[in-house]
């Protein structure tokens, strides 16, 4: 029932030489929900519009569905199902309508196409806009009908290129939750266009982080949380905290610091670094406050954020960058304090740094 997606060797040079993306392999697997995460102009877009049948890959790059080629076959042919950022419905049809028009070009029946569209409308909560005008919808239900009409002709697969950017975040929030369960009760192969780290995170059985035309990163959302496999990964997905040091004799300095409980390995090449310059990445809870005994360093609170179940301390003095360290939101401390902190090995991400070249998903692979 469930589609398989498979890309393999597809670059993309547009007819103005812009090359938008190196060759790749990609496979997704039926009813899975893929993530494609990166910032603007990293080829998303053209890798989803690949998928589509909108822009065909360089020659020698195949697309197949369930085995099948369809590299050269038209987005009819492909039963692909497409949500976008701008709603791009009818406007001057009314909900029911937009919901039925792929049915009707399908050539389902009156009576079916009435049940399809009242099932559709029901599972996106809007079956009391049925007869609404489009222009009298908010952005929320624009894009509720805009789903309902991408699904309502049951579609191999369900492509959606950043469909919640438009939204206010609160409703973001919402849709994002609904778009997951749809997702799963259809069990249908989706693949989600998305510059959001959050929305990826919370929709993809597994994300591939993009940069610059290449994959830098294909994983589960842990994976890509918990380990990023280059420096560039670790920035995008959110490591707020980004520290120089240098490993000696297996030892971790950073500043004037040694930390012995810290084991540098590098994920790119499989190996403990016990040598030379690193550079490492943690979030928040890379460190923790605690007693002077404890503390693996002492150093002073420039700053100070509540953020209501949590403070967020901005400290300077563990080297030559200050760091975001969390709290309990109870706690007393002012800009000025000194603290005491200790560091979290396990939530240190650490890589030999490369100053003269910049991560490529060349590396990744
Ligand atoms: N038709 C085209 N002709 C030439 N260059 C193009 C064309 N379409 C896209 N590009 C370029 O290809 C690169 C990848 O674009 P793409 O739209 O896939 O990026 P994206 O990651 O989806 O970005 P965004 O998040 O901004 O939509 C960009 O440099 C873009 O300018």
């Amino acid at each position: 029932m469930t589609t398989q997606i498979k890309l393999r060797d597809c670059a993309k040079t547009f007819a103005d030489g812009t090359r938008a993306l190196a060759p790749f392999d990609l496979t997704i697997e039926g009813g899975e929900t893929i993530v494609l995460l990166g910032p603007s102009g990293c080829g998303k877009t053209t890798i989803l519009r690949m998928i589509a049948g909108l822009e065909f890959p360089d020659k020698g790059g195949v697309i197949t569905f369930d085995g099948d080629d369809v590299t050269h076959q038209s987005i009819e042919k492909r039963r692909v199902g497409m949500v976008f950022q701008s709603y791009a419905l009818f406007p001057n049809m009314t909900v029911a309508q937009n919901v039925a028009y792929g049915l009707k070009v399908h050539g389902v029946s009156r009576d079916e196409s009435d049940a399809r569209v009242k099932a559709m409308l029901e599972m996106m909560h809007i079956e009391m806009l049925a007869d609404r005008a489009i222009d009298q919808l908010s952005g929320g239900q624009r894009q509720r009908v805009a789903l309902a009409r991408a699904i309502a002709v049951q579609p191999r697969v369900l492509l959606l290129d950043e469909p919640l950017t438009a939204l206010d975040a609160k409703l973001r929030v919402r849709l994002r939750t609904e778009i997951n369960a749809l997702l799963r009760k259809l069990g249908i192969t989706a693949v989600y266009v998305t510059h959001d780290q959050e929305e990826a995170m919370a929709l993809g059985d597994r994300i591939v982080v993009m940069q610059k035309g290449e994959i830098a990163q294909i994983g589960t959302p842990r994976d890509i949380y918990r380990k990023p496999q280059n420096p560039f990964v670790a920035d995008f997905v959110g490591a707020a905290n980004r520290l120089d040091g240098q490993m000696r004799d297996g030892r971790l300095h950073i500043g004037n610091h040694v930390f012995d409980a810290v084991d540098a390995f590098d994920p790119r090449h499989g190996a403990i670094i016990d040598q030379g310059p690193v550079e490492l990445f943690f979030r928040a809870d890379g460190l923790s406050t605690c007693d002077a005994q404890d503390a693996d360093f002492t150093g002073r609170v420039e700053a100070v954020s509540y953020l209501g179940e949590r403070l967020r301390l901005t400290v300077s003095g563990i080297g030559p960058q200050s760091v975001m360290v969390d709290t309990h939101a109870d706690d007393v401390i002012a800009a000025g304090a000194d603290v005491h902190c200790q560091i979290n090995p396990d939530r240190l991400t650490i890589f030999p740094a490369m100053r003269e070249r910049t991560p490529a998903a060349s590396d990744a692979r």
